[in-house]
Parts: C-alpha cells; structure tokens; sequence
C-alpha cells in the first residue's frame, strides 16, 4: 500500500492524528522500573512496552527517537528492533533518525531503515542537499519526514533566514520537495514544529499535499489552537508528536500507566478538531 494511504487508514482506524514519540530516557523511568535491578536495556524494553500497550488505542503513529537507544550501547540496537517488533499492525512507524549524507552512505541508511527495519517512515536533514534525499525515495510504501521548520530555538539560525529572493530558507525547501515529490514514489512529508505556528503557513502552502510529523506541542509549549489555524488550508495528513508528556506523565507513581494511558487521551482530544478535518 502507498505510504499516504497507509497513514489515512491508521488516522481513521485510531480516529486520531496522534503519534506517541518514543524517547526512553533512564532517569525519568517511574520509580518502579528504575530502582528495579534489571540492566538499563531491559528496564527500557519494560517500559515501553507498557507504554505502548495503554496509548495505542489512542494513537495513529509511534516515533522512537533513536538517539536513546543509542545511548544505551551495543543492547540498545536490540531494545530498538524488539520495540518495533511489538508495534502493534496499523500503526505508522516512523524513525527519527534525521539522516542525511552522500548517495553512497545513504544508500545504506534507506537499506537499514526500509529493508532491515522495516520502518515506514524515516526522518531525513536536508542540510546536505536534495540529492541525499534519493535513496530514501524510490517505493511508495516508504516515507520521509525532512527537517523543514524545526520546533527548537535554533530554527531562527538558519530555517528562519531569509534568502535573497526575499523567502526564507524553510520556505524554499518546502518548494524543493513539491518539486521532487513530482518524480519520487515514496511519500515526502516534512518536520515543522509546533512552536512554530506563527511561521508555518507560508512554508507549508508551498506543498499542501506533503504529510506532515509535528512536534513541539506538550514540553516544548506549541499552541494546539495556534496549530489548527496554521493547518487549515492543507491537504496532507499531519501527525502530532509529543514524547515527554506522555511518557513521563505518570512520574513515580504506582498508577504510572493508567496516568500515560488518561495523557495520550487527553492530547488525542485536544488535537481532535485537527484531526476531524483528515477523517
Ligand atoms: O523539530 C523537531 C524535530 C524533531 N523533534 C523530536 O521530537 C521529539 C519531541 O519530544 P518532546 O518530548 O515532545 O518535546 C524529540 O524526539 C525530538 O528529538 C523535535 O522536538 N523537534
């Protein structure tokens, strides 16, 4: 199936737009996984398969960042594919990698990202030109998510500068991928953050077919309201990431689980006049 029709059915079958990242993060474990004697790998692998288990009824799309498994050493490329392994079917799977290199290197990261991992989605950083983009573009069940307007502070050091021509350096990429998305297969969506929302209609009517992952909203502060005005004239689907605010919702709590569980509801709500206008 084509990545833009997969990601409609996991939208409607969850009636959400919701993506729970992934960023598991040894410290902020509830105080019953952390003090637990098991190896940081295992307590990781426990953790997030609890998590998964209390939002997936609220979710479309599930987000593993993969700089915390990382950071775990050699096991936690295992606690990665175990992980994904325990995803349950119709969920979108997008890994936040944000990789970008030479066609001979990234080659290799669609071939360990798609054919190995069998991801869905893949985050890219066009830093490096849109060349770098190809290897990730050639089967329609595949898609990339490029880095386009950040949600992070340093968005304004170079997403945010104006060129020459009087647009800013988000807005041109935006057009870029329009243009490229006319001779790809996969689905070419972009990252534009939340906390952007004030900047985000200029950059995304430059491709309003493109999907969209967007985080920024819970931690980071991005307005849900300021982000469905932004939203209102475009065609492709978006996911709406927060990671820290639901896992971490329940604290050390002993009802950990029933508090991420009620905190993936609670933004599924919030964001459901969004997600109303995609079903
Ligand atoms: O512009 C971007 C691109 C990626 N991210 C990633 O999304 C999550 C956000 O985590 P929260 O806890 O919901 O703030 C995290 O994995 C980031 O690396 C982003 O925040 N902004």
């Amino acid at each position: 199936m084509d990545y833009n029709d997969k990601l409609a059915e996991a939208v409607r079958q969850a009636d959400s737009t919701l993506c729970v990242g992934l960023d598991p993060n040894i410290d902020l474990l509830p105080a019953a996984i952390r003090n637990g004697q098991a190896s940081p790998p295992v307590k990781v692998r426990t953790f997030l398969k609890k998590v998964i288990d209390v939002t997936q009824e609220h979710c479309a799309a599930y987000k593993p960042n993969l700089g915390f498994f990382e950071a775990l050493g050699p096991d936690g490329w295992d606690v990665f594919q175990e992980i994904l392994a325990y995803l349950p079917p119709g969920k979108m799977v997008i890994a936040d990698a944000k990789r970008g290199d030479i066609s001979s290197t990234a080659e290799h990261y669609a071939k360990a990202f798609f054919e190995q991992l069998e991801v869905d989605a893949i985050t890219l950083n066009p830093l490096m030109g849109f060349e770098t983009l190809d290897p990730f573009l050639d089967n329609a069940s595949n898609g990339v998510y490029t880095l386009t307007l950040t949600s992070n502070p340093g968005a304004a050091d170079i997403l945010l500068k104006t060129l020459s021509s009087g647009e800013t350096v988000a807005t041109y990429i935006a057009r870029e991928l329009q243009h490229k998305q006319e001779s790809s297969a996969a689905a070419i969506g972009m990252v534009v953050g939340a906390t952007k929302a004030p900047d985000l209609q200029p950059v995304i009517s430059q491709f309003p077919a493109s999907p969209l992952l967007i985080p920024g909203v819970g931690k980071q502060g991005g307005s849900v309201s300021a982000l469905a005005e932004a939203l209102k004239n475009h065609h492709g689907i978006p996911l709406i990431n927060s990671s820290r605010s639901i896992l971490y919702a329940g604290g050390d709590s002993d009802d950990w689980e029933q508090e991420v569980r009620q905190s993936a509801k609670n933004l599924k709500e919030r964001i459901s006049p969004i997600t109303a206008t995609y079903v």
